[in-house]
């Protein structure tokens, strides 16, 4: 979490009296967003439109910048440099209007009062807001409203943190990694509840670093990596990234930028003394290498969703999260 990040309660608590936002306003405009903190490029200069009513996955490794962009879009954390609209507002206009909310990972939750009792006393902050019994349906815990929150599981602690950002009906949606920690089930369930709410027309990003959720949820999945966004598309369009192959050689002068110039090649990543060239002619790939330079050790791989993330993230470590389903 960053700077002057707060709990899920006092994000969506806020008025919702608001007439409607600008007509034909996307759902968010980031332009050339940053946050640095120091020497850390937290976010590093993103451009993303948000149309209204899609779901879009803010998929990335640890560290990516999700939670940073996240902060800045409900008005918690000041971007360095660039522009932030939601509904073609400021970030705080619109959160003080109830179009925006979010659950967060986790806080914010008292143990020792019921599941219906946390939504009442968070919707009298409301000057209107739903009816406590309707969000507690749409977020699938009408039927545990009399459940202490100390007993609920980790989903459905999660599912009434939805049901609270429900409250002021927002018509945007800011979900930061739902369902870490969740088992399988739970994490079904809310899904199951975040897409039936999300069918009525809400425009919901989420924060993931879950490769699954990403392409089973989302319509599109924006990747993001050292604060850069580093793709963009339908998961379909994300996944035929990966349709290509790697090819894999030790030539250690190289620069990624000539390597990218190389014939057929997409796209270049230098590890150490070896370089990854990614492309759909990996032969015209291969022949140019070991042809035209002293590339050694040749290996060519297909790739998947997995090594796409890898190889477009540069993350090593968080794979694991995503074979899960
Ligand atoms: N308040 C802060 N001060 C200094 N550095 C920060 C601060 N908040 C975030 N960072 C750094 O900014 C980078 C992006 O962090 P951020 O939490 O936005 O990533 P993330 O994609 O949400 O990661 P995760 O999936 O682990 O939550 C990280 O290097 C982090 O250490």
């Amino acid at each position: 979490m960053s700077e002057n990040a707060t709990t899920d309660v006092e994000a969506t608590a806020f008025e919702a009296t608001a007439p409607s936002s600008p007509s034909g306003a996307p759902a968010l405009r980031l332009r050339d967003l940053r946050k640095h903190y120091g020497d850390v490029r937290a976010v590093d200069g993103i451009d993303l439109t948000v149309e209204r009513g899609e779901i879009v996955a803010f998929l990335g490794p640890n560290g990516a910048g999700k939670t940073t962009t996240i902060d800045m879009l409900l008005g918690l954390a000041r971007p360095t440099s660039g522009t932030v609209h939601v509904l073609g507002r400021d970030p705080e206009e619109a959160v003080a209007r109830g179009e925006i909310a979010a659950v967060m990972q986790s806080g914010g939750l008292l143990k020792d009062v019921t599941v219906r009792e946390t939504v009442q006393m968070l919707a009298a902050l409301f000057r209107s807001a739903r009816p406590v019994d309707e969000v507690l349906d749409r977020a699938g815990i009408a039927d545990i409203g009399d459940r202490m929150v100390g007993k609920c599981s980790g989903g459905q602690q999660q599912r009434l943190r939805f049901a609270l950002a429900l409250l002021p009906d927002p018509k945007l949606l800011l979900l930061d990694e739902p369902t870490t920690g969740m088992d399988v089930e739970g994490r079904r369930d809310f899904w199951a509840a975040i897409r039936t709410d999300a069918a009525q027309g809400r425009t919901v990003l989420f924060a993931t670093h879950y490769l699954d959720e990403a392409d089973a949820y989302a319509d599109r999945i924006v990747l993001v990596s050292k604060g850069r966004l580093v793709a963009d598309g339908s998961a379909a369009e994300i996944k035929n990234l990966a349709s290509g192959r790697v090819v894999t050689a030790t030539l250690p002068t190289t620069s990624e930028v000539e390597l990218a110039r190389f014939p057929g090649v997409e796209r270049a990543e230098r590890r150490g003394s070896r370089v990854f060239l990614r492309g759909k002619d990996s032969d015209a790939i291969a022949r140019h290498l070991l042809t035209a330079t002293d590339a050694r050790d040749l290996e060519i791989t297909s790739t998947g969703l997995e090594d796409a993330f890898i190889a477009l993230t540069g993350d090593h470590t968080s794979t694991e999260n995503g074979s899960e389903r």
